[in-house]
């Protein structure tokens, strides 16, 4: 599977997902427009999901979000066959091509199981009577790898998640956070590309699940594998998600980046999600800055303020070459995405596109200065100063 290959990883088309013995009347009822009281009502058929298109990307951290019952974990499990589907399409991306889980032979199904959808469970489901070693080796067992092989895996990826000197304890000598690392390690081995994680972390305490959360960001910077993830949290969802889809009812009710969502939510069941939402950890600097395109241009130099004292050359890119203060020569500085932090001082600042609402604050108050913010090549996105920064935060508070 390659981003360049252009298929997604995972594709719902139109998946409604039955539980229940009279699917066609359930069908009829719901192609009627009736809801799920309804149908479970005439036809004793409970309506797990309805609707459903999604597609998620290879290398994406996609994150299925919504109430309990709203039909999430129905979703993910249809990704490995553990749900059946009524109707639609539930588009795999198996060995380079799109194998349709809902329709496929029992073969295919379980080659996808054993070598490219793995999954981890919110009980760790780790087996008593095995070793951390074993455990975690269980998927390659099944794929036939010999012991030796397993051994050297199996060790690595213990060792990726912080357990190098447990793998011969059993499960009950550990904590619920490193059990469920046992999970994640046990998940890693196969070397799947798909990972299903079934809120995987919401059984541990706020301390430690926030500390695998950052682990698995952290890993996923280097496995970039395709992740679906189910949470019932929306600032867990916020955090991990590339995308979220937001479920009600068995329908994906909208589904974008956690900026689409806390800028624009699409339902009141929605707002109300995001209503507590703290925007400094989520908005970034595309959804603030000033687009490069509306700063005023003047002899092929950028007016960073209105006076026109501060100005900017660029190449022939938009790459930021250098700036004037009152036409004296003066610095730019660099600093990074997550934390903001810029090492000497300058007079004007250049970050990454995607710095956070929080580091564009702190810059900004730490220097005083413009932050002009350039995406992967070193091109001029846009400007990011107090007036982008007050606007981001009262669009959000709903004032502008
Ligand atoms: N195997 C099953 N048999 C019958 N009904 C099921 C089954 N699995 C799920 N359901 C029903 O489908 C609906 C959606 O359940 P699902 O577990 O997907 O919700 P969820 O959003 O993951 O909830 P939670 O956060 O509580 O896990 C619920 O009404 C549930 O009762």
């Amino acid at each position: 599977m390659s981003a360049a290959s252009g298929l997604p990883a995972i594709e719902f088309r139109q998946v409604d997902i039955l539980f229940g013995r009279d699917q066609t009347g359930a069908l009829r009822l719901l192609d009627n427009g009736a809801d799920r009281a309804r149908i479970l009502d005439e036809t004793d058929v409970v309506l797990g999901a309805a609707g459903v298109s999604l597609r998620v990307e290879p290398g994406e951290i996609c994150v299925l979000m919504g109430l309990s019952g709203s039909g999430k974990s129905t979703i993910l499990r249809a990704v490995n066959g553990l749900n059946e589907v009524a109707r639609g399409e539930v588009l795999v991306s198996h060995e380079g091509r799109p194998v349709d889980v809902a329709h496929c032979d029992a073969r295919t199904l379980r080659a996808l199981r054993t070598h490219t959808v793995s999954m981890v469970f919110q009980q760790f489901g780790l087996l008593p009577w095995r070793t951390v070693r074993e455990n975690a080796g269980l998927g390659l067992e099944l794929q036939g790898v010999s012991p030796a092989e397993r051994r050297r895996v199996v060790d690595e990826k213990l060792a990726m998640v912080g357990l190098g000197a447990w793998g011969d304890k059993y499960a009950h000598e550990l904590s619920g956070g490193m059990q469920q690392r046992v999970g994640l390690a046990r998940a890693f081995a196969t070397d799947a590309p798909i990972l299903l994680m079934d809120e995987p972390f919401s059984a541990l305490d706020p301390l430690i699940r926030t500390k695998l959360q950052d682990e698995l960001l952290d890993l996923q910077k280097t496995l970039r594998k395709t992740i679906l993830f189910v949470s019932h949290d929306l600032d867990e969802a916020m955090k991990l998600g590339n995308r979220i889809a937001i479920m009600q009812d068995g329908r994906i009710v909208q589904a974008g980046s956690a900026e689409d969502i806390l800028l624009s939510p699409a339902t009141p069941y929605v707002a109300e999600f995001v209503r507590h939402v703290n925007p400094l950890n989520v908005l970034r600097g595309a959804a603030l800055m000033r687009p490069a395109h509306a700063i005023r241009r003047e002899g092929g130099e950028l007016l960073l303020d209105d006076a026109g004292r501060v100005r900017l050359a660029v190449d022939e890119s938009d790459r930021p070459t250098a700036v004037r203060i009152d036409g004296g020569a003066a610095r730019l500085g660099r600093a990074g995405a997550e934390d903001g932090a810029i090492a000497g001082t300058c007079d004007v600042v250049v970050a990454p596109v995607d710095l956070r609402l929080r580091a564009a604050i702190a810059l900004k108050r730490q220097t005083n200065h413009p932050i002009l913010l350039v995406d992967d090549l070193g091109r001029l996105a846009g400007l990011c100063d107090d007036d982008e920064i007050y606007r981001g935060l009262l669009q959000r508070a709903g004032g502008a």
